[in-house]
Order: C-alpha cells, then sequence, then structure tokens
C-alpha cells in the first residue's frame, strides 16, 4: 500500500491558542482546517520535514528542542492512506503568515470542535481537548 508520511504540527502560543490553517479547495481534504504541515521527503527525518514545512507555509522557525511527538494516526481515505505524524510545537521564531494564501487561526483547544477537519483529526482534537481539560 502507498502511505503518504506525513509530519503534522500543533503549534502552541505563549496564550496556549493552537494554530489551524483553512486547506485550498482543489487539494486533498480541500475546504477543511488542518494543522499546518507537510509530507516527509525521501532521505528527510520527521523534525526535519516538519520544521521546513512549517518554514514553507508559515514562515516560521521552530525551535527544534521545542518539537515533541504527539501521537501517530494512520488513516485510509480510500482514495488516500496517510500516516499523520503529530508534533507538538511549543516554541517557534517569527510570526506565522498563510505563505500559501491559505487563512490562518488561532484557538483555544475547547474550540478546535467548531471547525472541520479531516476525519484522520478527529483522533488528534480527542487527545488536544482530553489534555487541555486536565
Ligand atoms: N498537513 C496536514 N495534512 C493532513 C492533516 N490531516 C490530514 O488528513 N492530512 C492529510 C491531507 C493530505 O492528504 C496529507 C498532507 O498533505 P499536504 O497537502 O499537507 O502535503 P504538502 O504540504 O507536502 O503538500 P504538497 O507540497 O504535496 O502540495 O495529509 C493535517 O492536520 N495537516
Ligand atoms: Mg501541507
Amino acid at each position: 500500500m502507498n502511505r503518504i508520511h506525513v509530519a503534522v504540527g500543533v503549534i502552541c502560543n505563549s496564550e496556549g491558542e493552537i494554530l489551524i490553517a483553512k486547506r485550498a479547495d482543489h487539494l486533498h481534504q480541500g475546504g477543511l482546517w488542518e494543522f499546518p504541515g507537510g509530507k516527509v521527503e525521501a532521505e528527510e527525518s520527521v523534525v526535519d520535514a516538519l520544521v521546513r514545512e512549517l518554514e514553507e507555509e508559515l514562515g516560521i522557525t521552530a525551535v527544534r528542542e521545542a518539537c515533541n511527538p504527539l501521537m501517530e494516526i494512520t488513516h485510509d481515505y480510500g482514495d488516500k492512506q496517510v500516516m499523520l505524524d503529530v508534533w507538538w510545537v511549543r516554541d517557534f521564531c517569527g510570526e506565522p503568515e498563510g505563505r500559501e494564501g491559505q487563512p490562518l487561526n488561532w484557538v483555544e483547544a475547547a474550540q478546535l470542535n467548531d471547525f472541520a477537519f479531516p476525519e484522520a483529526n478527529i483522533a488528534i482534537i480527542e487527545k488536544i481537548t482530553a489534555l487541555a481539560e486536565r
């Protein structure tokens, strides 16, 4: 099976809010909100991919020491199989901007349920919400 390995960042700011971005309509799972990230390239580590994607998509530099694994999710969309390698990003340099024209939004953990995400994200949001409630 051809499964796509994706590095995904749950980026938190000093207020404890989380950054979400809207996927362009023409993309796979388009029109839905996501945590920024993208495909891990051959010969690339997940953290390298995470740092590169956040630079490309948002113009920020994630602090590597502040990146920690949260969870891995495999999901079959039928047309595409993905493995989301989800990381906390608790510190970064720069101010995020939608470099690919994508709308951005800082939201509290409890607000995540108000946004439409791809199906694979349900487990991520459950986990973030549970951790935030403790
Ligand atoms: N980045 C991201 N991708 C997600 C999430 N949830 C989810 O199912 N996906 C899926 C959608 C896509 O099939 C795949 C990630 O692809 P992507 O479009 O971000 O990849 P990329 O940035 O490398 O884009 P490209 O250069 O190939 O256009 O993972 C999520 O929260 N964030
Ligand atoms: Mg992407």
